[in-house]
């Protein structure tokens, strides 16, 4: 992942966890009480700039609803930068241009009238580095977004999202005793699935994750691939990682994207993931998933 200023990256973070009091009036269904089933995504013609330079060129993918695609590719393709196309973090960067469609069951996101944060309280994203709040307790990381709006809930209805955010991203049995604790004394792997944790208490109907374990040593990459596998039924996720053994394991279909000599990046092949790497129908495939370059 190509880094972003700190601040953009916080505001994000913060605007994906803000709106929570509407969310917590919606129906209930699975995914815990309010929730919303989750939400196909199609990218459509999706081109991007950072000022003159153009990084992704007219890239079509559709994501199914309760599945998850892995994106992957050579450093510098175009993958983070796609996947901040998908819930409108790319506008948020100085100079940064974008053209075409993301649909989010059917309704573009760009769309006239459709307001930024609509986007990322129902998209939200997990990032690279784990980020939790420090000197937040493990309970007011998972509330932060009640605690940002000044929304006054009851003590019980908050005291039940932090259990089912913290049991859906896997961490209520390791946490459970301890919900007092700041939320950066937790180990690495730990405080991912506690920044897991904060994005799924707003209920989003999609997860992004660009590069979620790239800073875990192998058993907590192993308890986070194994909380994407407990989530995949309950909301669409969309993870880039460089990690191809990982994307085998946890994915249902793959996109391999490259950028080619100084070319915008784009979408050479994708599919099922069994069929991405196991029966390639690019050359440029078969050389990238069997590791013959990036
Ligand atoms: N904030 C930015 N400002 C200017 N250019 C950027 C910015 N972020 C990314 N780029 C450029 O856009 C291109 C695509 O970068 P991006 O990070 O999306 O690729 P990537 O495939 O995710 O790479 P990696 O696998 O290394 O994370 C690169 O040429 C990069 O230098």
């Amino acid at each position: 992942m190509t880094d972003i200023a700190p601040a953009a990256t916080e505001t994000a973070a913060l605007a994906a966890i803000e709106p929570l009091e509407d969310t917590l009036k919606q129906p209930a269904v699975a995914g815990g009480p309010g929730a919303l089933p989750p939400a196909a995504l199609d990218a459509r013609d999706v081109s991007a700039w950072f000022g003159g330079h153009q990084v992704l060129d007219r890239v079509t993918l559709a994501m199914p609803a309760g599945r998850v695609t892995a994106l992957i590719g050579p450093s510098g393709c175009g993958k983070s930068t796609f996947l901040r196309t998908l819930n409108r973090m790319h506008e948020l960067i100085p100079a940064a241009a974008l053209a075409g469609e993301v649909l989010l069951d059917g309704e573009d996101i760009y769309g006239a009238g459709r307001r930024l944060t609509d986007a990322r309280r129902q998209i939200g994203m997990v990032f690279q580095k784990p980020n939790p709040f420090p000197a937040m307790s493990i309970y007011d990381n998972v509330v932060a977004g009640l605690r940002l709006t000044g929304v006054r809930t009851p003590r019980r209805t908050k005291d039940d999202l932090v259990e089912e955010s913290l049991t859906r991203a896997g961490l209520w049995k390791e946490v459970s005793s301890r919900l007092r604790q700041p939320g950066g004394a937790l180990s690495g792997g730990q405080q991912q699935r506690l920044c897991i944790a904060r994005a799924l208490a707003v209920r989003p109907r999609v997860l992004l994750m660009d590069e979620p374990c790239s800073a875990l040593d192998p058993t907590s990459t192993r308890r986070v691939e194994e909380t994407i596998h407990e989530l995949a039924s309950e909301v669409t996720v969309v993870i880039v990682t460089h990690n191809m053994q990982q994307a085998a394991r946890v994915s249902q279909q793959c996109a391999f994207f490259l950028a080619e000599q100084g070319a915008p990046g784009g979408i050479v092949e994708h599919g099922p993931t069994e069929a991405v790497f196991g029966s390639p129908q690019d050359e440029r495939t078969a050389d990238y998933v069997a590791g013959r370059f990036g």
